[in-house]
């Protein structure tokens, strides 16, 4: 039975890495431009966040938003050691308990759910309250949680059609939604000289930005330092190398360069999404920046990389279904794709398929060009507001 609601609060819930909280945040702020013209009674609509407990979400949300953020336990249920997953469950089962008392204290009209295992307690709390959830998947392939959690929801929204199979809806279902994938706004349009100025960079030079997702990639690192030199006497590199040491090797390998091309160098562990300061690099920048990119494909690519017309080589991350995310873009003249296991080819760095991929576009700016549009032609600019408005609606009906 749902509660006799009080409040317009909306639930705002993702976390685990980072692919799963942007997204929360471009909706987030979707939200306060759609919600001035939808009315849920009385009561002002509010947003909260629910993350997980020591997930990366909270720091997220309190740098690149003013949203409340509430955290719950949650945890992988995966593997195959036993005690591991018991302890996982025990969490679940904590996480679940937490959430029904969040439900009660709070009193949202909806749920909105970006994936991570944090959704899995809230969604079924929601359920044994009858609180209306929509559970949004950005991949390509959907992984164990959000199955599950399409399952529960009420409505599922997706980023691309080609997930509705996988997770047996239909693309006329009342229960599916194709929204694309929600990317900030500042994304679009970027006016490049700005961008540059802000890494104190050559606009002269073709500009590569290098970065693995959320977390890094040690496989993509380790490439860029062994091919350090040879790209940088061809091009100036932003490098986004993840927060998990590496930063110090390859440090080390740039200082052993002559002066003229570390000087071509900028290496960062991460860029915050935007930063308070219009003159600071940060990841928006990098975008608005990049001549060409080189990264990982987890689900943010299929919309950051179209959302700046940005070219890009691919290295999925081989044991998530990044393969399939990258097809998506390679299939449709946007992107190259490079196995992660055959980075650098087994004899010379330079003889290897990631630096032919890479000089063979710089070399190539008509080929550049043509990746970029068709790239371009795939951005979605109104998915966040695609994914607000159906959130409002599940809450407006909620509530009558
Ligand atoms: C290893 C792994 O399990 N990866 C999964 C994880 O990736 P992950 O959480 O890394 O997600 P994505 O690669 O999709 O997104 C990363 C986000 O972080 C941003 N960013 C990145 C680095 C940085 O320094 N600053 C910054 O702002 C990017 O612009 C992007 O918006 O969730 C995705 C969404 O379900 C999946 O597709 C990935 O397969």
């Amino acid at each position: 039975m749902a509660p006799p609601f009080a409040s317009s609060t909306i639930l705002l819930c993702g976390g685990g890495t980072g692919g799963h909280v942007y997204p929360a945040l471009a909706v987030a702020a979707a939200l306060d431009d759609v919600k001035r013209t939808v009315s849920l009674g009385q009561a002002p609509v509010s947003l909260v966040y629910v993350g997980s407990e020591g997930g990366m979400e909270e720091r997220i949300v309190a740098r690149e938003s003013q949203l409340p953020f509430r955290a719950l336990p949650a945890a992988a249920l995966r593997g195959r050691n036993p005690v591991a997953l018991m302890r996982g469950l025990a969490t679940m089962v904590a996480g679940t308990r937490m959430a029904r008392r969040l439900l009660t204290s709070l009193q949202p009209r909806a749920i909105l759910g970006t994936g991570g295992y944090v959704c899995v307690p809230l969604f079924l709390a929601a359920r044994s309250k009858g609180v209306p959830t929509m559970i949004y998947l950005p991949d390509v392939v959907p992984g164990l949680a959000v199955k599950m959690l399409s399952r529960i929801a009420t409505l599922t929204a997706v980023n691309v059609e080609d997930a509705l199979p996988r997770l047996g809806l239909e693309r006329n279902s009342a229960r599916a939604l194709v929204t694309g994938y929600p990317v900030r706004s500042e994304l679009f349009g970027q006016d490049r000289p700005t961008c540059v100025s802000r890494f104190a960079l050559d606009p002269a030079l073709p500009i590569v930005l290098v970065y693995g997702g959320s977390r890094g990639a040690r496989s993509i690192n380790r490439a860029i330092a062994a091919l350090l030199r040879a790209l940088l006497e061809r091009c100036q590199l932003i490098h986004v190398c993840g927060r998990e040491g590496d930063e110090v090797w390859l440090k080390e390998a740039a200082s052993a360069l002559p002066q003229t091309l570390q000087a071509r160098y900028r290496l960062y562990p991460y860029l915050e999404a935007k930063t308070d300061s219009t003159s600071e690099p940060s990841m928006t920048a990098a975008f608005g920046v990049a001549d060409l990119s080189i990264c990982r494909s987890g689900a943010s690519t299929l919309a950051e990389l179209p959302a700046a017309a940005l070219p890009a080589v691919l290295v999925p991350y081989p044991y998530v279904h990044q393969d399939e995310n990258a097809d998506y873009l390679v299939e449709r003249g946007a992107a190259v794709k490079v196995a992660d296991a055959a980075l650098l080819g087994s004899h010379q760095p330079e003889e290897g398929p990631l630096f032919a991929a890479v000089t063979r576009l710089l070399d190539n700016p008509l080929e550049r060009q043509r990746m970029a549009e068709q790239s371009r032609a795939l951005a979605r600019p109104d998915a966040a507001r695609h994914l607000a408005e159906a959130v409002l609606s599940l809450a407006a009906r909620s509530g009558s």
